[in-house]
């Protein structure tokens, strides 16, 4: 919280209507209107043209503390994502050692808070290790200061029928919500690219859909069973949307999100054999792009999530198929989802604020995030400014590593300030350390 007040001058708000003014005052929004009095001393932040939204939350990130600090720690990751808009980030549980145990999620969870950037709110593991094979003390990390709300093993599939099904049915007895890593692992052995025409003409092993889609097919059912929430991390086929569409449509508690690389690029990308391409998923198809951009746009896949996974420059430059997966997400996924989503008519502002804040909000459960720009709400807030053309470049940006897909592109919108319980975290586009 801040003592200062900050006065956000001539905005529009969810890009609707004229420009507003709103004050903020210890953390909270105290008036909205045409020229509020702030007092002296304030932090006045031009806002003509540009549109005020909820701070962006992140259900997908992964920051590399513990364990590997040469790719990202929790201060640059928090940096990177208030950077992005993010007022909230979900630190994904495969660190080293990995999260499974309340010692390690406590830590980020004080970590972020000592930086101060952003929230960070620490994923648990489903199971000990990532292994598979041994539920992981969920209660234990919900019931600590970190308060684990969403628990995952990205990066590995719950592959074993019965270990999902027992972390459903566990996980609704505690309330907290288990997002899955769909792949199922017999179908993707040395897989590193779509299967489809292109993987076959380059020589690289093909990831099918039905990896994905037999997964998400399961654990929608399982969810059904158990009564339990599920979460789909990533969703990357036109298959996936349309089971989605079906579990929704009986009523199972099924969410999804999708990254904004699986929404701007396809495996075309793959020619150059450049591992900064390489991700799991894998990059689809066009028509696989084109049914995850009308899904966001129709609510069927709920939320963007970054998949932000940052790896060093030599685990990144090498053969294709040694590259690492994983590709940086959080300081272009506005960008990305202004030009993919709301340029072509598929969303307008409220739709970003659904997408990117209200929606993944509500799904794991913050209070104080995803709410209505209004008087008496915290001010979580994100500026943008939809006419701002700026070039990627992966040294330029905060993160350690560099393995942005996006270098030397140019995009149309960048995120200018960003604040954090009425604390700017970032003005002008720079971080405030
Ligand atoms: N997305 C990726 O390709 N990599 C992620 C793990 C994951 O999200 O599966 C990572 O941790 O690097
Ligand atoms: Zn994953
Ligand atoms: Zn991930």
């Amino acid at each position: 919280m801040s003592d200062r007040d900050v006065l956000i001058a001539g905005a529009l708000l969810y890009g609707e209507g004229d420009p507003t003014d709103v004050l903020i005052r210890g953390g909270e929004i105290v008036e909205i209107g045409s020229g509020p009095a702030a007092a002296e001393g304030a932090t006045v932040v031009d806002a003509a043209g540009q549109i005020l939204l909820p701070g962006f939350v992140d259900m997908h990130t992964h920051l590399r503390e513990p364990g590997r600090e040469d790719t990202e720690t929790i201060e640059s990751g928090s940096a990177a994502a208030a950077a992005g808009g993010y007022t909230a980030v979900f630190a994904m549980a495969n660190t080293s050692p990995v999260a499974d145990s309340v010692v390690v999620t406590d830590h980020v969870w004080r970590r972020g808070q000592e930086v101060g950037l952003v929230d960070v709110h620490p994923v648990g593991a489903v199971t000990v290790g990532l292994a598979g094979t041994q539920l992981a003390e969920m209660a234990t990390m919900a019931a600590g200061v970190g308060q684990v709300k969403m628990f995952s093993d990205d990066g590995h599939c719950v592959h074993d029928p019965l270990m999902m099904r027992r972390a459903l049915e566990y996980s609704s007895a505690l309330g907290v919500l288990i997002a899955q890593h769909a792949e199922e692992p017999r179908l993707t052995v040395d897989a590193v690219a779509h299967e489809g025409p292109t993987a076959a003409r380059l020589g690289l092993g093909g990831w099918p859909r039905a990896a994905e889609e037999s997964i998400v097919a399961r654990d929608a059912l399982l969810a059904r069973d158990a009564g339990a929430r599920v979460h789909i991390c990533h969703a990357s086929t036109a298959g996936t949307v349309e089971l989605l569409k079906w579990a929704k449509g009986q009523g199972i508690s099924i969410t999804a999100e999708v990254t904004p690389h699986h929404l701007l690029l396809d495996d075309s990308r793959l020619e150059t054999y450049d591992g900064v391409n390489r991700v799991n998923p894998p990059l689809r198809e066009r028509s696989d792009v084109e049914a995850l951009r009308a899904a966001l746009a129709d609510g069927t896949v709920d939320c963007v999530g970054t998949d932000h996974a940052p790896h060093a420059e030599q685990d990144k430059c090498c053969e294709f198929a040694q590259a690492r997966p994983g590709m940086l997400g959080l300081e272009t996924a506005l960008a990305i989802i202004a030009q993919t989503m709301v340029e072509p008519g598929l969303l307008d502002w409220r739709g970003v604020a659904r997408v990117m804040s209200e929606r993944p909000a509500e799904i794991v459960g913050l209070p104080d995030q995803g709410r209505p720009i209004a008087v008496g709400e915290p001010a979580n807030l994100t500026l943008v400014d939809p006419n701002h053309e700026w070039t990627v470049h992966g040294p330029a940006l905060a993160s350690i590593a560099n393995n942005t897909p996006y270098e030397a592109m140019t995009f149309g919108a960048k995120v200018t300030a960003t604040l954090l319980r009425g604390r700017p975290t970032v003005l002008g586009s720079v971080v405030q350390r």
